[in-house]
């Protein structure tokens, strides 16, 4: 007997959308608080901290080093503990996981082993793990699955790194750097760094911390050494994940609102602003939140994606329902994403009828109508956001494992339904 796929048909919105929606907290701003609040003086608060699969995983990593982790309710309480017991990390798919916990596993006295799924196994690692010998860890193995045997404290000082696969590699070593007996000073020596925001957002919140963080030059940060403060933190909605549902108001010539959305943030998306602004729909921040309008029909753009690639796979499904062509450039990392996102935007939105071309860095997109079919996800959550977005607006597309999206996002397939339900 052959099991039955995981299909979920996606629902279309057939009037225009108008809601105003609350959304869960931020991924990155959750995992940082994590990492810092067990490295910190006393005990934290992580404030209306996300509850999803890669949170989940970062929560227990912490729990198996020796860190005490209460997530019973809304708002999870961080005791820091002693990283002295031999502990097995699963870092599923989460970046955060891989790359922030090796640097503070390696400030306990056990031997701390990771491996995660295995797409895992392919994501790279090898600057971190180079970078923390450098800085005086021990760990055997240059990839997943590798351990760390701490030695209870580490030297630190200066290293380079290539971070241009990704910039937690850099994130990575400032978040412990504090900690190391001379700090760090990290330089990046390679292609332009992606992701720079995220880089921004851990200095930020190194500092609220009490952290010293130079970061004056380009491609070189120092961390001085010293306390890290525990603090209690209220974890931000998570922009990147507010792009399905702005997108929602776009496809559907409707009206949605993000309540809590910050008036400054170092988070990625809240480039959607300028983006969903410049492809045709009207945006206003005010202390209600962000409202996307739609104006039924979207334009094309040609955009530089490399500081905010995470927000590709929904804006490349825009861009196959947009009236004019469209060029996504400087996102070549995002091939080591949760899957080559690139191939895989070129391949499922192309089977629906996209005219679409996949670059070494980006992709390109022309008008052509699309049709129903199977939208694969790759175990991606990012895919299946792509999935739903094209689903809102074309009939038939049905959703290959969208319970993928759980590893940023709680029931999400149940929050969309709920705002396309007549
Ligand atoms: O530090 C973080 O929280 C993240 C950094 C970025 O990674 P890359 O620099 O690998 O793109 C981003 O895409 C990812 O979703 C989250
Ligand atoms: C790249 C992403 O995740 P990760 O933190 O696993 O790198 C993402 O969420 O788009």
């Amino acid at each position: 007997m052959t099991s039955s796929p995981d299909l979920w048909p996606a629902p279309r919105a057939v009037h225009p959308v108008d809601a105003v929606v609350t959304l869960p907290g931020s991924k990155s701003i959750t995992n940082r608080a994590l990492i810092l609040a067990a490295i910190a003086d006393g005990p934290s608060v992580v404030r209306r901290a996300l509850r999803s699969r890669d949170t989940s995983l970062m929560a227990a990593a912490l729990t198996s080093l020796g860190s005490t982790v209460d997530t019973s309710g809304d708002d999870w309480v961080v005791t820091p503990g002693a990283f002295d017991r031999d502990a097995v990390v699963d870092c599923g798919l989460a970046g955060t996981v891989m790359r922030f916990v090796p640097p503070i596993a390696g400030l306990g006295t056990s031997l701390v082993s990771f491996d995660g799924d295995e797409h895992m196994r392919q994501r790279p690692i090898g600057q971190v793990l180079s970078a923390l010998r450098d800085l005086g860890v021990s760990i055997q193995g240059d990839a997943l699955p590798f351990t760390v045997h701490g030695a209870g404290s580490v030297p630190g000082g200066t290293v380079v790194v290539d971070a241009s696969a990704s910039s937690q590699f850099v994130s990575a070593l400032l978040l412990a750097g504090a900690r190391y007996d001379a700090g760090v000073d990290v330089r990046h020596d390679g292609k332009p760094v992606p992701s720079l925001p995220h880089i921004d957002m851990t200095i930020a919140m190194l500092r609220e911390h009490g952290v010293e963080v130079d970061d004056a030059d380009a491609n070189r940060w120092r961390v001085a050494p010293g306390p890290v403060k525990a603090v209690d933190h209220l974890i931000e909605p998570d922009l990147s994940n507010a792009a399905p549902f702005l997108a929602l108001a776009a496809v559907s010539g409707g009206s949605v609102t993000v309540r809590d959305w910050p008036h400054a943030t170092t988070q990625a998306g809240d480039a959607l602003r300028g983006i969903l602004t410049e492809m045709g729909c009207t945006v206003e921040l005010d202390d209600d939140g962000l409202r996307v309008t739609g104006s039924g029909a979207l334009q094309g753009i040609d955009v530089d994606l490399h500081d905010v690639g995470e927000l590709t796979p929904a804006i490349a499904a825009l861009c196959a329902l947009a009236e004019s062509p469209s060029h996504l450039r400087g996102i070549g990392h995002i091939r080591g994403h949760e899957t080559d996102r690139l191939a895989a935007l070129a391949t499922e939105l192309g089977a629906l009828g996209a005219d679409v071309t996949e670059h070494a860095d980006g992709l390109s997109l022309r008008p052509a109508p699309l049709h129903g079919g199977v939208f694969h996800t790759y175990a991606d959550h990012r895919m299946a956001h792509a999935a739903v977005i094209v689903g809102a607006a074309v009939d038939g597309i049905q959703v290959e494992n969208v319970g993928t999206t759980a590893k940023t996002f709680p029931d999400f397939a149940g929050f969309w339904s709920g705002l396309l339900s007549p």
